[in-house]
């Protein structure tokens, strides 16, 4: 397990990570996801003890990146955004070396090597000189060396960048195929990749988490906030005195309509479906609904609400 907790980046003035907190289970794919300049990597290289921390802790099963670095860096592997590779060197070599970095033990080195460069697929490319890779196959190179060792949890950093889409594809097979004996981080700025691969989402904007949760709670969440949208030939006057027979609605607002026609937009409170509701005291009324209708928020609308400037708040968990 890996636990965030507190933690503050500072660059001069300039605050990069907020005050972040949170825990990471074994056996997720966690998706950070976050526009540009959000703090995803100022974040990871925090987690994998490549920066300090102006504030705050991390620990990974239990070991303080800073004060006990050995024990925690063995149970992560971090594919960083740029990969760090010997571009001169042969995959095998380069492999060969990171594992010895990695203190994979010398008799084990060739059998662990051959392995995640088969579980990777590029033991086709073994003795190709690095350099003269394509990007995709560059990048299963790092995601191999994030691989040696076996950590528990590996941590990727926008893994897909630059990447065509044949070989997203590809990764984001690997990255499934990983996640079977592995814990998975992996950041994007790209909410399609999180949803398409992650099963727990945590959203951070300027810093700061603003949300974290599966994406289905995530939507689930935040449809109590669309507006349902009704229309009755009642006055508003008669429209309104009956809507306020339904328990949970927090707000109705009357936008402009077509004569003899009223339309009613209402908010509800978060998670309530009211729809049922509305069209029973409509019933026992004995008035009839033209229609009713509710647009479905999509994953893409709460991100862009809550990484907005004055963005609405995430009323699911944090
Ligand atoms: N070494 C640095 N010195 C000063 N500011 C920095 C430094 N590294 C990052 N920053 C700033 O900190 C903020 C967070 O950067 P970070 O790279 O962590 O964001 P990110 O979410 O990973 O974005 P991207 O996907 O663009 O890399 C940005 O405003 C960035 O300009």
């Amino acid at each position: 397990m890996i636990e965030v907790k507190n933690l503050v980046k500072k660059y001069g003035n300039h605050t990069a990570v907020d005050h972040l907190s949170f825990q990471i289970e074994k056996g997720h794919i966690y998706g950070l996801l976050g526009p540009n300049g959000a703090g995803k990597s100022t974040t990871m290289n925090i987690m994998t003890g490549y920066l300090g921390a102006t504030e705050g802790e991390v620990r990974i099963n239990g070991h303080d990146i800073l004060k006990e670095p050995e024990e925690a860096k063995k149970a992560v592997g971090y594919l960083p955004e740029i990969p760090p590779l010997y571009v001169d060197m042969t995959v095998k070599e380069y492999l060969m070396f990171a594992a010895e970095l990695k203190k994979v033990k010398k008799q084990d080195r060739k059998d662990e090597v051959n392995k995640v460069m088969k579980l990777v697929r590029i033991y086709d490319v073994k003795d190709r000189l690095i350099k003269n890779l394509s990007k995709g196959y560059k990048q299963r190179v790092g995601l191999a060396q994030a691989v040696l060792g076996f950590p528990e949890t590996i941590i990727l950093d926008e893994p897909t960048v630059g990447l065509d889409p044949k070989q997203i594809i590809e990764i984001r097979e690997l990255i499934r195929e990983l996640a079977k004996e592995h814990t998975v981080i992996l950041s994007s700025h790209i909410l399609a990749e999180v949803r398409e691969v992650c099963d727990h989402i945590m959203i951070i904007s300027k810093g700061k988490l603003v949300a974290s949760d599966t994406p289905e709670n995530m939507e689930k969440q935040m449809a109590g906030r669309e507006a349902l949208e009704i229309e009755t030939r009642l006055l508003p006057e008669r429209t309104e005195e009956i809507l306020s027979k339904v328990a949970g609605i927090t707000n109705v607002t009357y936008p402009k309509s077509e004569p003899g026609i009223t339309r009613a937009l209402i908010e509800a409170e978060p998670g309530l479906d009211v729809r049922e509701e509305i069209f029973r005291a409509f019933a026992r009324e004995d008035s009839a609904l033209l229609t009713m209708y509710q647009q479905k928020k999509t994953l893409e609308d709460i991100f862009l609400e809550l990484t907005q400037e004055g963005g609405t708040a995430y009323a699911g968990n944090l």
